[in-house]
């Protein structure tokens, strides 16, 4: 227990980063100098990064990617990318390219309900209750009117109320069930701020129905908390064209590749163990757009995930058919996202996001990150099924090698054109660098 530290918040950031550095480095100066090196030279930036979040020490960078070309219902985007891995904005512009010349992506959002739950335990019976829930429910609306009035007045706010019993599966357990239009809002905040008045208009209301004996006056809250599984909030992105039309650089027999895919995505449909990976793919995509534009990229891989196993075995995210000499490939995805709100008009590189995508509603962003998944795993599908996903994974990863081996530009420049015509592996680099050493 030694490093135990009590009052670590209390502490200043450079308190806090001395303590850290005396009780974990080994080598104080380096290490602080690195802290220091991520810093920006902009104080007032700085200090609104630093309070982002809490106990902040530095800043640590992802890069900012773009992925251009993408057509999306007859309008070009070129879309923002946040994320570490290489190979991931090449894929994306790659098909965004490959689709720009066969009609683009289509897109569509299907519905943007979101969900919030007050869970709580009531011992009686569940007639009483449904009595008494239906006299108090127009009072937990007119409770929240202080909450909902803005969202209300730009066409939000709470659609609906149920009662939910749950006692089969826990004892005494009932919930409110509540859905709401948040529109360009992800909604959390507005969410939970509605469902704790609604826990304490219920505690109230309940405790003087006189219906209700002393026990089932005393309706106990646990808890009050959005759903991010969002199966109401739905966008679907697509693309379609000839078998024929399939035909490219890389595609020489477009309906054996067609097919290839076809089979691909079906065994993504039935084998879990292919359905995780294949999803991660899509993934790939999605994260990458939903940082660059602030947004919640845990609440969205959580609902995702749930949503890919809504029929009890985890499966697919995309599709595909091919009937009628047509090739079609789609993405059927709930994505709680907004476009105010959140980070969404703090973070400077966010805004920018925003900007290059012309500063979109949630439901735009929702189509434009739909399609980033659908880009992705067109992509690495195409390159599973044809040459193999290494040879343009370690093309883009070479990079990173020849810089972990500290590779000068001229050495760059030679082993780049010397992978050109050979296989990108780890130890074929380290092998070529060493030669090019002697
Ligand atoms: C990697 C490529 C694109 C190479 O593909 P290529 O055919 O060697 O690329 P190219 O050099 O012929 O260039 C064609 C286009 O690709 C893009 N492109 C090409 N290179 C770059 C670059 N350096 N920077 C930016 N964009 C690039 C760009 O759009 C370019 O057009 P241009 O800009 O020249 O007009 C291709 O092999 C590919 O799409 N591979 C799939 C890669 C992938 O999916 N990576 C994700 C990581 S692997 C993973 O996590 C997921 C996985 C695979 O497990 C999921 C699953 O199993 O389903
Ligand atoms: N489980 C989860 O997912 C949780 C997530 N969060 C965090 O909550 C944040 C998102 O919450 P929000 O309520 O979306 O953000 P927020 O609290 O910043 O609220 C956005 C507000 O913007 C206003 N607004 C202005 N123009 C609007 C328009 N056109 N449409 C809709 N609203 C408009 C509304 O008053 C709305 O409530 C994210 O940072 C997320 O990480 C917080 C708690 C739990």
């Amino acid at each position: 227990m030694s490093n135990m530290i009590a009052g670590f918040s209390k502490l200043s950031k450079p308190e806090k980063i001395e303590w850290l550095l005396n009780t974990y480095f080994l080598d104080i100066e380096a290490s602080r100098a690195l802290v220091k090196q991520y810093w920006n030279t902009d104080e007032k930036l700085q200090k609104l990064h630093d309070e982002f979040i809490e106990n902040t020490i530095t800043n640590y960078y992802l890069p900012l990617g773009v992925a251009p070309n993408f057509l999306i219902n007859n309008s070009l985007y070129a879309v923002p990318m946040a994320i570490e891995e290489s190979s991931v904005v090449a894929a994306a512009s790659k098909a965004a390219k490959f689709w720009l010349e066969r009609g683009g992506f289509k897109t569509e959002v299907i519905s943007t309900e979101k969900i919030g739950q007050v869970h709580f335990t009531f011992n009686g019976s569940y007639n009483k209750l449904q009595a008494f829930f239906d006299i108090v429910k127009p009072i937990l609306i007119e409770d929240t009117s202080d909450i909902t009035k803005n969202m209300e007045r730009r066409g939000g706010g709470i659609l609906d109320i149920e009662l939910r019993d749950k006692t089969e599966q826990l004892k005494n357990y009932f919930q409110l069930h509540a859905t709401f239009e948040t529109l360009d809002a992800m909604g959390a905040n507005f969410i939970n701020s509605c469902l704790e008045q609604f826990a304490s208009t219920l505690k109230r209301e309940a405790s003087n129905y006189p219906v209700f004996n002393e026990e089932e006056k005393n309706i106990d809250i646990i808890m009050s908390i959005l759903s991010n599984y969002v199966p109401n909030c739905l966008v679907k992105a697509e693309v379609s064209c000839k078998v024929e039309d399939l035909k490219s650089k890389d595609i020489s027999d477009p309906l054996l590749f067609a097919t290839k895919f076809k089979q691909a995505v079906n065994i993504a449909e039935i084998e879990p163990y292919r359905a995780v990976t294949h999803n991660k793919g899509i993934m790939n995509g999605i994260d990458a757009v939903v940082l660059a534009t602030g947004n919640d990229f845990r609440a969205v891989e959580a609902g995702v995930h749930a949503y890919a196993s809504r029929n009890g075995t985890y499966s697919s995210l995309t599709h595909c058919t091919i009937d009628d000499g047509i090739f079609k490939f789609w993405i059927e995805i709930p994505l709680a996202l907004g476009t105010v709100g959140g980070l969404t008009s703090l973070h400077p590189l966010v805004k920018f996001s925003l900007e290059m995508l012309q500063n979109p509603t949630a439901k735009k962003l929702m189509q434009i990150v739909a399609v980033a998944g659908l880009a992705q795993n067109f992509a690495a599908v195409k390159s599973l099924t044809t040459t193999g996903i290494q040879q343009g994974h370690m093309k883009m990863h070479l990079m990173n090698i020849l810089n972990q081996f500290e590779a000068t530009d001229y050495e760059k420049s030679k082993l780049i054109e010397y992978f050109k015509s050979n296989v990108v592996t780890h130890s074929a680099v380290v092998e070529a660098i060493k030669n090019l050493r002697n």
